[in-house]
């Protein structure tokens, strides 16, 4: 039985947040393990569009790091990561463009189709929408993100779509690279000048103690951030997330936030609640 009292404190919560938020831009980037679940691609959709419909102006850019594992393993070719990127050849890049481009941004482009058709899907290499440059040559085509056409995305929102971005960037020759996705969302967010990025992981948010969940620290500036990369306290995907995040606020985005992409909802209970979730990068005064 719904708790009215409970149903009606939470709608007054959440007023004056979304009364703050509305017009703003919000930029949410999904992992590729929180997507593995069909029924987590509807629910974001569900959240997306429930943004959208309070005028927020939503951005959702996805990853898809495990489907790309799984389909080099279907097609016999080694995984392998130098610094958590993916030493991407000619033909890896293949993969990582069917798999983002053509599958992953589908299935979400679809998810929020189906609800409401307002979602169009853009790859970064799309209009030059993310410029990139080659990284390191060990690495291949691996891209990092430098001019960002926040224009086109802008256009978009202006009419009243939703943007979902899959993140293969390229160069002024048209050449494709394989480019982050956290760092992809980053520069998106500082481009757009977005009030808030949110990283949707398949972790609680950034832990004191990586084995522990309860040890979840709610709240810490762009300088703490460093500092916990600096004596190694974070690992693994973790380094770039929380890098991604300190690099947004310091890029004059409003805050960051890293919040469980497998717990349902989780981006309205951070975004229209007072407690929130997750882990929030705000700058030395936020
Ligand atoms: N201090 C930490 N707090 C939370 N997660 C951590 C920490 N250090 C390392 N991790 C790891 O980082 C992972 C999140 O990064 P990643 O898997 O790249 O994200 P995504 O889900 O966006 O693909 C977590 O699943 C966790 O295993
Ligand atoms: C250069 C590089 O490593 N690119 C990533 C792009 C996808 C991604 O970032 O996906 P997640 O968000 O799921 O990690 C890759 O090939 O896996």
């Amino acid at each position: 039985m719904i708790n009215t009292n409970d149903t009606a404190r939470l709608l007054i919560e959440a007023l004056p947040y979304i009364r703050r938020f509305t017009g703003k831009t919000i930029i949410v980037k999904v992992g590729g393990l929180p997507m593995t679940d069909p029924d987590r691609a509807r629910s974001l959709a569900k959240d997306v569009l429930l943004l959208h419909s309070v005028g927020i102006r939503p951005v959702l850019v996805h990853g898809g790091g495990p489907q790309i594992d799984e389909q080099m393993g279907r097609q016999g070719k080694a995984v392998e990561r130098i610094d958590g990127l993916r030493v991407t050849d000619a033909e890896a890049l293949e993969i990582v463009r069917m798999v983002l481009v053509g599958k992953i941004n589908r299935e979400l482009v679809s998810a929020v189709n189906a609800l409401e058709p307002v979602a169009v899907g853009v790859a970064g290499e799309d209009g030059r929408l993310l410029e990139a440059t080659q990284v390191d040559a060990r690495l291949g085509f691996v891209g990092k993100v430098g001019n960002v056409r926040a224009g086109l995305l802008r256009a978009l929102l202006d009419d009243g779509l939703i943007p979902i971005v899959s993140t293969v960037g390229a160069d002024p020759t048209g050449q494709p690279y394989n480019v982050n996705a956290d760092d992809a969302a980053r520069a998106i967010a500082v481009a757009m000048k977005a009030e808030k990025i949110i990283y949707l992981t398949s972790a609680p948010g950034l832990l004191e103690d990586p084995a522990n969940p309860a040890s979840l620290i709610h709240r810490l500036t762009a300088a703490e951030a460093r500092r916990r990369i600096a004596d190694e306290s974070v690992t693994g995907g973790m380094i770039p997330k929380l890098l991604a995040c300190a690099e947004a606020v310091e890029g004059g985005v409003g805050s960051a936030h890293m919040i469980d992409g497998r717990a349902g909802h989780a981006i309205l209970v951070e975004l229209f609640t007072d407690e929130g979730v997750g882990t929030m990068v705000c700058g030395e005064s936020g």
